[in-house]
């Protein structure tokens, strides 16, 4: 935040759709038409003619009086309106509360809702009721409403100029609002500015009238540099997401609070430095590829959503040494890659792509040639991880013997083999499946040796990833026919969107299934993918959090009612000993400290008393060797 507090000019705040997320009357209604069978009609009725008397369409004074024509309520529905609108105040200035407590008498809620609501609501805030300027209802005897007081300004076309009027401030005073009539103070020209508050409507006829759009009240904070709860408004973060992932990733982002662009299909490398300038988040899935030159044209970068498993497409060092934090979705689409596999380990056992080629050309074949049951048959694992793994579940449940292959040290699921090498496995299984990562070092790990390895007659799989398998060899091994069929999903080159051509030398090869890398490509798998990356990517910028990053330090905190303080350094002794230096001359109290390395950076969190002088925040950005500095809230 910046750092030099100007003085609080006079806020005129609206209520409905400003201070709230709602309008009053609306929820008035219905609560008062709750059992009957008109609601919805009426309901609506009332929201079209609120709409129309804040965009300036209809004149207020009538909008009012219609609406409530329609409205059947009783005294007894009020409290029930104010609990609503206590749950539904504006997300931005609910945790700006200690804002409002800390500047009392600067703040008027000027508004043509009704004072019997607008009061309690307010008042949470410190708002005291000789600042809420707004109508009041009139009663019968029976207690229903039946209407407004006339005598007030504010139920007149033109109230609140009258009202602003009528309250004599001297200095600059600023309207926040989401209606019309909030921006006519402005052209009556009784305020010197006009803010139209989007974060719950945005009205075009009042967002083309405003001096500054505000998506959010923080930003209203920031901009006048006035205290706020978070470090930065939240709609200045810009996102960037590639790839189509499943829209629930836009949209849990966009509520956030976040600017969220799209662009669908990848982008090539000169393509993304062009793009990545101011971006916060990069959102992207198996194909861009993040390198160093994009690395080094991102001047904003935070974080980088894998939106998959794989995140071999991504310079994972040189992310570390530039501070950004990779997340990815290590387990959302395990199960969709395992049923593909199944499925083709049975599909080419019956030369099922082969047999529905020629009954589409016409050909009506019926044989038993080459195809064979997968009960009691070997299947080979190269890589057990957690596809590997849960791949070998459920091949044994049909029947088929499972042994695997894994560089690393892995739990034995079910009856699987273990094999020692992975010549052992080649010798032995009838079927081979390659679950292994994108690491450069598996590079063209089957070639012609490999095959050249495996039994005559076997079947081969691959939906890893494309570089993996030197293709022409494979291509050779079918030619031959040493191998029976191949099925394979990931390339290594694919195309960047679905009108690029798809060239290899596995086209029309007999008994060999090719699928466009549609592993995980499944509702289910896009959909998890979707709520699990977002999720760790807003708890990183909110809480510093980062567990499951597949390159950071891993360090899962507890909330702390405290300032948090987020510090990456390269990893050279004595930077957590400067830190604290820091802040021991400033005498700020360290609530808790976490740090964890590793070969490249230092990740410090550090949680301090709510008090502290800005200039502190300076010293600690100017430690040597530090990547990032952020003051998380
Ligand atoms: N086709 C598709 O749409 C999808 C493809 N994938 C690919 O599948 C890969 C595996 O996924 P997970 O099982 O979740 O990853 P994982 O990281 O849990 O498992 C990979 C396993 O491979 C082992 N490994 C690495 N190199 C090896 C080698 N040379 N020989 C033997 N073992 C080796 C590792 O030790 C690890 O146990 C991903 O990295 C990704 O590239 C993942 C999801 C979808
Ligand atoms: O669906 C995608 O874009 C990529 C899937 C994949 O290969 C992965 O999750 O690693």
């Amino acid at each position: 935040m910046p750092d030099q507090p100007t003085p609080l000019p006079y806020l005129i705040i609206d209520f409905d759709s400003t201070f709230t997320q709602v309008e009053g009357l609306d929820e008035l209604a219905d609560i008062a038409l709750e059992n009957s069978p008109e609601r919805e009609k009426i309901v609506g009725q009332i929201r079209a003619l609120t709409d129309r008397g804040m965009s300036g369409e209809l004149g207020f004074a009538e909008s009012l009086k219609q609406r409530l024509a329609l409205l059947p309520a009783r005294r007894e529905h009020l409290p029930l309106l104010v609990e609503r609108l206590q749950g539904k105040v504006s997300e931005s200035i609910r945790r700006n509360r200690s804002f409002f407590e800390q500047f009392p008498g600067r703040v008027y809620i000027v508004s043509s809702g009704f004072r019997e609501f607008i009061e309690p609501v307010v008042g949470e805030f410190g708002i005291a009721p000789e600042f809420v300027l707004a109508n009041t209802f009139t009663f019968d005897k029976d207690d229903h409403i039946t209407g407004f007081d006339p005598d007030n300004v504010l139920s007149r076309d033109g109230g609140k100029i009258e009202q602003l009027r009528r309250l004599h401030l001297t200095g600059p005073v600023y309207v926040l609002g989401d209606g019309y009539t909030d921006y006519q103070m402005r052209e009556a020209g009784l305020a010197d500015r006009f803010y139209a508050f989007t974060e719950n409507v945005a009205r075009p006829a009042v967002v083309a009238q405003a001096d500054k759009v505000l998506p959010s009240f923080d930003e209203f904070l920031y901009q006048n540099k006035l205290p706020m709860s978070l470090s930065y408004p939240k709609n200045r973060i810009k996102v960037l997401l590639l790839e189509n992932p499943d829209p629930r990733a836009a949209e849990l982002l966009r509520q956030e609070g976040y600017q969220v662009e799209l662009v669908p299909g990848g982008l090539d490398e000169d393509e993304l430095v062009e793009r990545i300038e101011g971006v916060s988040l990069l959102g992207i899935r198996s194909k861009t590829q993040v390198t160093a030159r994009v690395l080094e044209a991102a001047n904003r970068l935070i974080g980088i959503g894998a939106f998959c498993i794989g995140t071999n497409q991504i310079d994972l060092t040189e992310c570390l040494k530039k501070g950004v934090a990779v997340f990815n979705a290590p387990f959302s689409n395990t199960r969709s890659v395992v049923e593909l596999a199944l499925g083709e380990i049975l599909l080419l056992a019956r030369r099922v792509p082969e047999k529905n080629a020629l009954m589409h050309a016409g050909k009506w074949d019926k044989s038993a040639g080459g195809a064979f049951e997968v009960r009691g048959k070997k299947l080979g694992i190269v890589g057990y991880g957690n596809i590997g793994s849960q791949l070998s579940v459920v091949a044994e449940a049909i029947g088929l013997q499972v042994f695997y292959f894994d560089i690393a040290e892995k739990l034995q699921l079910g009856n699987a083999t273990r094999c020692r090498t992975l010549a052992e496995l080649l010798a032995q299984a009838d079927i081979v499946t390659l679950h292994v990562d994108g690491r450069p070092e598996n590079t063209n790990l089957f070639g012609a040796e490999e095959f050249a390895r495996m039994k005559p007659g076997a079947l081969f799989l691959n939906n890893a990833r494309g570089p993996v398998v030197d293709v022409p060899a494979l291509a050779a091994a079918l030619r031959s026919g040493h191998l029976d069929g191949a099925a394979v999903d990931v390339f290594p080159y694919e195309p960047k969107t679905n009108d690029e051509p798809f060239e290899s030398e596995l086209r029309g090869l007999p008994n060999v299934l090719l699928t466009p890398h549609i592993g995980g490509s499944t509702a289910e798998a896009q959909r998890n993918i979707a709520e699990f990356v977002p999720e760790r990517l807003m708890q990183y910028i909110n809480t510093g959090n980062t567990q499951q990053s597949v390159n950071f330090p891993n360090i899962q905190l507890p909330e702390q009612a405290a300032h948090r303080l987020m510090h990456i350094h390269h990893n050279v002794p004595g930077v957590l000993a400067q830190i604290n230096q820091v802040l021991a001359a400033h005498s700020v109290n360290i609530l808790g400290q976490y740090l964890k390395t590793n070969e490249h950076i230092g990740y410090v969190i550090t949680d301090v008393d709510k008090q502290y002088e800005p200039a502190l925040i300076e010293k600690l950005r100017e430690i040597e060797h530090t990547i990032k500095f952020r003051v998380l809230y």
